[in-house]
């Protein structure tokens, strides 16, 4: 908890007067929000786009003004949380379910920056299974040719129901074991009828703020 607070805090620095940023989801994007709410308290002055409706109430309740993405040209800096990253700055997101819209806010901003404790990097993409966004019309469909790709897939649930994102879809959660070429799974899953979005972020992220138990942070670059 403390890394993550570290991590979360020190990736709010970035942002400066007059930006307009997109903030994630997560435990960890969690304390870079309430670094911000204190940052706006302070006389920053910002809008933002939230990536979830779990992020818009906790940023509202945190006095942050927010705004639609259709409302804003573009983002200057996003920050957000990951699953895992590997050493090419490859993510699996969407642990918290909100993949979708994290992607579609990361592609619009400038700037990604992730922030992750120690323990979500790794060497190889693959331990914790891909979340895939489907449409709830066709999810056992898509989930037979999601499974044509060797991997095995548990529709996600919670309290015992299927879970449901905040755009009305369901996740598939997809154990690909090692993920060999991330790029290619990606666009190859993304090409499957009823797949509206999957947990790769390839080739997004340019800084990855990363937290350890010890209490130091290092700041990685692209
Ligand atoms: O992708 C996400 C939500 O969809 C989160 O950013 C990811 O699951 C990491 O969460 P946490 O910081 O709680 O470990």
């Amino acid at each position: 908890m403390k890394a993550k607070k570290l991590t979360g805090e020190r990736a709010a620095e970035y942002i400066k007067d007059g930006m307009i940023i997109g903030l994630g989801t997560g435990s960890t994007a969690y304390y870079a929000i309430k670094k911000v709410g204190e940052m706006v308290k302070n006389g920053l002055k910002i809008k933002a786009v939230p990536t979830s409706k779990e992020t818009a109430k906790l940023a509202a309740a945190e006095g942050i003004e927010l705004v639609e993405l259709s409302d804003v040209k573009s983002l200057d800096l996003t920050i957000d949380g990951a699953d895992e990253v590997d050493p090419d700055f490859n993510l699996i997101k969407g642990g918290g379910g909100a993949l979708l819209r994290e992607k579609i806010v990361a592609s619009a901003t400038d700037q990604l920056i992730i922030v992750v404790d120690e323990s979500k990097l790794v060497e190889h993409l693959g331990a914790f299974p891909l979340p895939v966004e489907v449409t709830p019309f066709s999810w056992q469909y898509t989930q037979q040719m999601i499974e044509k790709f060797s991997c095995s897939s548990k529709i996600r649930k919670e309290n015992g129901e299927i879970f449901v994102t905040d755009n009305g879809n369901y996740i598939l959660d997809c154990d690909f074991g090692k993920i060999e070429d991330p790029v290619k799974i990606a666009v190859e899953l993304n090409k499957l009828p009823g797949v509206v979005e999957n947990g790769i972020f390839a080739e997004m992220a340019e800084i990855i703020v990363v937290g350890y138990n010890d209490g130091h942070i290092e700041v990685l670059e692209k």
